[in-house]
């Protein structure tokens, strides 16, 4: 910023202040972020919107009660409707890649396969796709963990092996990282390679802008063309200031991420006549499970996700919903969130904490017509509100990972193992846990699922009666408005998003930098 990037804060402007650009983009996560320097690198001006703050690594302090207000939307404190799901995603520069746990997959191929077969989803298949996956690989150093595994991690690993299931090692994005484990709280030493120090400082060093803490209110629809933004300037505590700013351009990215993409269309009555937009919202559906050992796992400190297996994943694709397993960092904040319940249980919980491992099973959502995932609403004030059900569809799935989880964590030698469930315990066998799971019932407020995905919203593929964008990302009902991230995919992706909405970015941020390069 010393070196003069065009930097503002959006209160900074005057009230009514109208700027212009060849391009605006609303959102600076993994797909705002990516789009920019594309974007910027054909020469275009792009201006770039964010609601959250801009943060760094001289904030970054491994503190979880400072991490979570600044940097998450809600605060960290985002639920579906009915709070039977806690959903987090980023909000501030960069985005929830600030925040992510690095681990970076490529979108599997029966995934590309199925959007084809269902959605008419055109030019993304496996082959397609390569270059784009290699290409973001590259430029944000993605490759396999070489440091051995923490402890948490290695309990996947060991029981998998000891049970003859599969499991490897995480793809992650970081260059020279110090193993710390505080991934979601912001990198403090710059090693993850996110969005905030990588495209963005890219974009602006090409004569972006940059304004933070701007909310885009709505886009100024006026026939088959977006003229616009109307944005509202935040506070420091993330409230309305009061000023207001206009950005015209002639091309609008939207890249603010499922459930917020949908919302910002919603309060901009944007065309919808297939009244689509906000439908196919999925999470992810993550069961949590505990384990305790009577050795140390500092479940807290290194890489937090190093080890998957993807052995209940693929056993189908259209029927039982399938289950990732990776390990979760359990910092003292979050842990005390996971473990449900209060009192006495609660602080014994917390008092094993260094004891503890945790495992989650990401539910692969959206492959089945009885997993047609959340819709999004307004609330009064026009803020989101995500409407996802937990159905027996996915509560069988919950339940099957459970299992999982439990025998996986026995065989790497757990002495006790829970489910993150009110009326859990204990069990102290895996013959105690098949019992102990096979008693536990879907109640509202007593099962916790949590979702860190939060994908679709605005389905892409050229079949109108389920999709508002097309396989190029563009609006299908607005002549210059596209969507570049996670909120298009038509399913879930079955594996951590991040490195599918890079590479499908790329793509499509690539095609329209062509059609849009100044002569
Ligand atoms: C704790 C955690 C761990 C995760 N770990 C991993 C992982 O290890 N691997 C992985 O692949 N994925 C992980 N993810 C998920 C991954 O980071 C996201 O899927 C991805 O960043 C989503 O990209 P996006 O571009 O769709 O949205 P985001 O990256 O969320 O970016 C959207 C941006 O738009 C801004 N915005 C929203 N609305 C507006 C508005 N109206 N005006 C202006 N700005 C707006 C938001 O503040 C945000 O900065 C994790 C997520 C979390 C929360």
């Amino acid at each position: 910023m010393a070196n003069g990037w065009q930097v503002q804060e959006a209160t900074e402007f005057d009230d009514g202040t109208v700027l212009e650009a060849d391009v605006v983009i609303i959102g600076t996560g993994a797909g705002g972020g990516t789009s920019a320097e594309i974007l910027a690198q054909a020469g275009l001006k792009v201006l770039m919107l964010e609601e959250g703050p801009l943060k760094s690594s001289n904030d970054f302090k491994m503190d979880e009660r400072e991490a979570y207000s600044d940097l998450y939307q809600e605060s960290a404190g985002r639920m579906s409707k009915d709070g039977a799901m806690s959903i987090l995603q980023g909000r501030c520069v960069g985005g929830t890649t600030v925040v992510n746990w690095t681990s970076s997959f490529r979108t599997p191929d029966q995934t590309l396969d199925y959007w084809a077969s269902e959605f008419d989803v055109k030019g993304l298949s496996k082959t397609d796709m390569a270059p784009w996956f290699e290409r973001m690989e590259q430029r944000l150093n993605i490759s396999d963990w070489q440091v051995p595994a923490n402890e948490n991690n290695a309990v996947l690993s060991r029981g998998c092996t000891q049970l003859g299931y599969d499991w490897k090692v995480i793809p992650r994005n970081v260059a020279g990282c110090w193993n710390l484990g505080y991934c979601g709280t912001g990198c403090p030493t710059n090693a993850k390679q996110s969005m905030l120090v990588t495209t963005i400082p890219a974009a602006l060093e090409m004569r972006s802008q940059l304004i933070y803490s701007a909310r885009a209110e709505r886009l100024i629809i006026e026939g088959n063309k977006v003229l616009g933004v109307d944005v509202t300037a935040l506070d420091a505590r993330y409230q309305p200031s009061g000023k207001r700013i206009v950005v015209k351009a002639p091309h609008i990215v939207m890249a603010c991420g499922g459930i917020n993409g949908p919302a910002l269309l919603k309060r901009s009555n944007a065309p919808d006549p297939q009244q689509r937009v906000g439908k196919r919202t999925f999470l992810h559906p993550v069961a949590f499970n505990f384990a305790r050992f009577d050795r140390t796992i500092d479940p807290y400190y290194g890489a937090p996700q190093s080890i998957y297996s993807d052995h209940f994943q693929w056993q189908n694709v259209d029927g039982p919903v399938g289950y990732k397993l990776e390990v979760p960092p359990l910092q003292p904040g979050l842990a005390s969130v996971l473990l449900l319940g209060h009192g006495a249980h609660h602080f014994d919980d917390m008092s094993h904490l260094p004891n503890t491992h945790s495992m989650i099973a990401l539910l692969r959502d959206g492959f089945h017509p009885q997993s047609q995932g959340g819709t999004v609403e307004l609330a009064s004030d026009g803020s989101p509100i995500i409407d996802y059900q937990v159905n027996d569809y996915l509560w069988d799935g919950f339940k099957r990972a459970f299992l999982s989880m439990a025998e996986i964590e026995f065989a790497a030698g757990a002495k006790a193992v829970r489910a993150s469930h009110l009326d859990a315990r204990w069990s102290t066998s895996w013959q105690q846990a098949k019992k102990d799971i096979s008693q536990l019932e879907f109640r509202l407020n007593a099962f916790m699922a949590g979702s860190a995905h939060v994908m679709g919203g605005l389905a892409m593929g050229e079949d109108l009666s389920q999709c508002v964008v097309d396989s190029n990302g563009k609006y299908h009902y607005l002549d210059n408005l596209y969507v570049f991230d996670g909120s298009v995919f038509p399913t879930s992706i079955g594996a951590n998003p991040q490195l599918s909405i890079y590479g499908l970015v790329a793509r499509q941020a690539t095609q329209l930098a062509q059609q849009l390069k100044p002569v």
